[in-house]
């Protein structure tokens, strides 16, 4: 039994880029041409394929290529037969017996969205051997679909003009996929999905699993990091980030790099993928984690502390041997380049004996965020006036930064957060973004920062 999807709106999330990608397929389906979205395993083939067959608002078939497949899979085959037996006996002295065998047909799926003009989604169609495959070409380019030869039913089926292909693949490189045959490449109109940017995959992490935004980018910044290290270009890190986001998500892991559930998501998602042995692969995630810890407490100790009041936390792996760790002074410098942080050291020496466990055991989740950076002592009473003003909370975090600074002239990072309710990703990550944008600048005296202002330019 064939089962036809009926087309209804899925969770797409539209960026602009996928936007004009959508747009495109779509010129050349309703130009009658079937297409192939082609591309790195979790790059949004699939779900993109899908959201092209709901816009086609025909019924949808879908089929996933196998290497098993054989031709009967796409077509139907005889299944059973239908036998008729007529024994005539009108006269009695004579008997005329008809005994009729039938082999009974049945459409498979492929024949069935001919057939009715379906829309039909092949995921992954060189995973079937590509002879195979061979019953495609007549049916997209002479638009007829050829049946096996039989006495009791039609060798053809005309192909119905609202009939569409879409197919995926994987790119050839992968384990357990066939080339294309050139001439069915030839029937169709092939699109490359590139991995999803960054932007786009933060969008889709927000709007998929209901994260917030500041978070879904350190997610998406660090499994990307990570993944173009240990297998660039191979698979998107839309999947892991995914995974990582809505398990964050669901049981209320703060998604930073000191925190020690955290870490071990990440580990379990992110490790198993990457070619290099397991060592080499566990010392390149914990460099990646130091790298997002400093940067993240560089930039908020150069945004609001002096030096002394600097209690940054940075992590030796846990088996010293297999993990060790960059130099200190490295990690403050790559954390430098990100951020162009001043000369200042951001972690003190006395800091840098912190092992991991002892810094995880110390914080609860909910604390984590604090363990960054301590406020200083001066934002805390901060005058009532300053931090009353009104904001839209639906506007854009930067928007209400931008707002916040042009009625109070002047204000450190910790004002910003109390006055507008943010936590310290979503206050570190706006201003940060801000200060590169130009759109505000820091304003210092003596040397010492002293708040962020609109940009005088
Ligand atoms: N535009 C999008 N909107 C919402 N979710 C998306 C989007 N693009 C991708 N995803 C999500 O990303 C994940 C991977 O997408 P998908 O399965 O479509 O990738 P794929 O390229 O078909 O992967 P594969 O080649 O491994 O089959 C899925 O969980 C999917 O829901």
């Amino acid at each position: 039994m064939n089962t036809v999807l009926q087309a209804r709106p899925r969770n797409f999330v539209s960026t602009p880029t996928l936007e004009r990608t959508s747009l495109r397929a779509l010129r050349y389906l309703q130009s009658g041409y079937s297409i192939h979205l082609k591309g790195p395993a979790g790059t949004g083939k699939t779900t993109l394929a899908l959201h092209l067959a709901d816009l086609l608002a025909r019924p949808i078939m879908l089929l996933f290529g196998d290497d098993e497949f054989k031709t009967s899979d796409l077509i139907g085959n005889q299944s059973g037969y239908t036998r008729k037996k007529v024994v005539d006996n009108y006269i009695h002295s004579v008997v005329k017996v008809e005994d009729e065998l039938r082999h009974n047909w049945t459409d498979s799926r492929l024949t069935l969205a001919c057939r009715e003009g379906f829309t039909m989604v092949y995921d992954e169609f060189n995973r079937s051997r590509p002879e195979v495959n061979n019953v495609l070409l007549s049916a997209l380019e002479e638009k007829l679909l050829v049946l096996p030869p039989s006495n009791n039913r039609a060798e053809y089926i005309r192909v119905s003009p609202h009939f569409r292909a879409i197919l995926t693949s994987n790119p050839e490189e992968y384990c357990g996929v066939h080339g294309t045959q050139d001439a069915l490449q030839d029937r169709l109109i092939t699109i490359n999905m590139p991995e999803p940017d960054e932007l786009a995959q933060q969008q889709i992490l927000v709007q998929k699993v209901g994260i917030d935004s500041s978070a879904a980018l350190q997610i998406v910044q660090l499994v990307k990091a990570f993944q173009s290290s240990v297998a660039p270009d191979m698979v998107s890190s839309l999947r892991p980030s995914l995974m990582i986001a809505t398990i964050c998500n669901d049981h209320g892991i703060l998604p930073l790099a000191e925190n020690a559930d955290f870490r071990d998501v990440c580990s379990d998602i992110l490790l198993a993928r990457s070619k290099e042995p397991a060592p080499d692969a566990t010392r390149h995630l914990w460099n990646l984690f130091n790298r997002f810890v400093v940067s993240q407490a560089a930039l908020v100790n150069d945004l609001t502390l002096k030096p002394e009041a600097q209690p940054a936390a940075r992590f030796h792996g846990e088996e010293e041997d297999d993990a060790p760790l960059q130099p200190l002074e490295a990690l403050v410098e790559s954390a430098e380049d990100d951020v162009a942080i001043d000369d200042e050291p951001v972690v003190e020496a006395q800091d840098q004996d912190l092992q991991t466990e002892d810094l995880a055991e110390s914080i609860s989740p909910e604390a984590q965020s604090e363990t960054i950076v301590e406020a200083p002592a001066e934002a805390e009473s901060l005058p009532e006036e300053v931090l009353k003003v009104q904001v839209n909370p639906n506007d854009d975090i930067e928007t209400r930064i931008f707002d916040y600074l042009d009625t109070t002239g002047t204000a450190s990072l910790v004002n910003i957060e109390g006055a507008l309710d943010l936590n310290r990703f979503q206050a570190v990550n706006a201003v940060k973004s801000m200060l590169d944008q130009g759109l505000i600048e820091k304003q210092e005296t003596d040397g010492q920062l002293q708040g962020y202002q609109l940009s005088s330019n």
